[in-house]
């Protein structure tokens, strides 16, 4: 066989590959207006299942080990040739810890006897580089190594995580809080649709006065009964559960919604507006609405709740598929 053939064969089992990749990738878009939780979500999947943020954090993380390293042998041949640095300072580089804290190095490459160390030594210039660069970098820092609150507060965008668990693939999509009936024709027939509500909006009026979240009702309306949706299992997350016992404590429930008969409690609320959002599923017989009380903020609940979805999804698949 000849090599041009050897190489086609070769590509042909590469986009045998891809498509049989492809369509084993479940598809999850996720929806909801803006401020309700959906970068929160894509950051908690980053975090925990995607690992490329970690994979980063550490090599981030292995630079201040470096650092650390090269501080702790000048300052061991600086003490060894009679040179007098702040002993607080020197204690602390020299505790067990594998990278000494940043204010620490920060004020050990100030200190003026390491510069005139420097200069009146000949020592090797890639560990002169790497210490006058440590400062640079250490500056350049701005968290500490990983905080996860700090990058759930921050404005990184996100817009795709992919991720493999239980040896399916998944790609969530985060599409903003606009969706256009043109771009959501490119996503029919995904596998699901992730509807993020905060659920705060139920005690915040708009300026007719009414309760918010009628807005986001007609938005759930709209987006899941479009015709390329209409197999697409719907998650729908009432998001920032954390904050209802604060607003129950200031505000009557029964104020925003005069239909309402229950009382101003946790679950009869989250069951009324459970059921408000379930009830505008028009194709109740082809897919399913499953609503989840939620608090995206927290990673403990982030996790579990992955691990629902993925398992609500993963059956909605075999059911799709004939399998009861
Ligand atoms: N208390 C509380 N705050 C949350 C929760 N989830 C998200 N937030 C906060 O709500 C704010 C908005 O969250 P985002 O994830 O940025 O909202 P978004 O839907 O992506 O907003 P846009 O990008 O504007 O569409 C952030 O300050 C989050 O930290 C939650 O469960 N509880």
């Amino acid at each position: 066989m000849n090599e041009k053939v050897l190489t086609s064969q070769a590509l042909d089992k590469k986009l045998e590959q891809i498509n049989h990749d492809q369509k084993r990738t479940t598809r999850v878009l996720v929806v909801g207006a803006q401020n309700s939780g959906k970068q929160t979500l894509m950051k908690q999947l980053r975090v925990f299942y995607d690992g490329s943020l970690l994979d980063f954090d550490l090599l981030k993380l292995r630079n201040k080990q470096d650092i650390t390293q090269n501080m702790r042998s000048l300052v061991a041949l600086m003490l060894n040739k009679g040179y007098l640095l702040p002993t607080d300072l020197v204690q602390q580089l020299f505790t067990d810890q594998s990278t000494c804290p940043k204010h620490i190095l920060l004020q050990l490459s100030a200190d003026p006897q390491i510069k005139l160390f420097m200069e009146q030594n000949s020592i090797p210039q890639n560990a002169k580089h790497s210490i006058v660069n440590a400062s640079r970098l250490l500056m350049m820092e701005q968290h500490d190594p990983f905080d996860l609150n700090d990058y759930l507060n921050s404005n990184i965008p996100l817009y795709t995580v992919k991720f493999n668990l239980n040896k399916n693939n998944y790609v969530f999509i985060n599409n903003g809080s606009n969706l256009s009936y043109k771009w959501a024709e490119l996503f029919r027939d995904v596998s699901g649709i992730v509807f993020v509500l905060d659920i705060c909006t139920c005690f915040q009026r708009d300026s007719d006065g009414k309760s918010q979240v009628l807005t986001q009702l007609q938005e759930f309306d709209q987006t899941i009964n479009q015709e390329y949706f209409k197999n697409s299992p719907i998650i729908l997350l009432l998001n920032k559960f954390d904050q209802i016992d604060g607003l129950i404590k200031k505000y009557q429930f029964a104020d925003f919604f005069p239909t309402y008969r229950g009382g101003n409690n946790q679950d009869e609320i989250c069951a009324y507006v459970k059921e408000r959002f379930e009830g505008l599923n028009r194709q109740p017989l082809k897919r399913k609405v499953f609503s989840f009380a939620t608090s995206l903020n927290q990673a403990q609940v982030v996790q579990k709740l992955i691990e629902v979805i993925t398992m609500v999804l993963q059956k909605e698949e075999l059911r799709k598929i004939g399998f009861k």
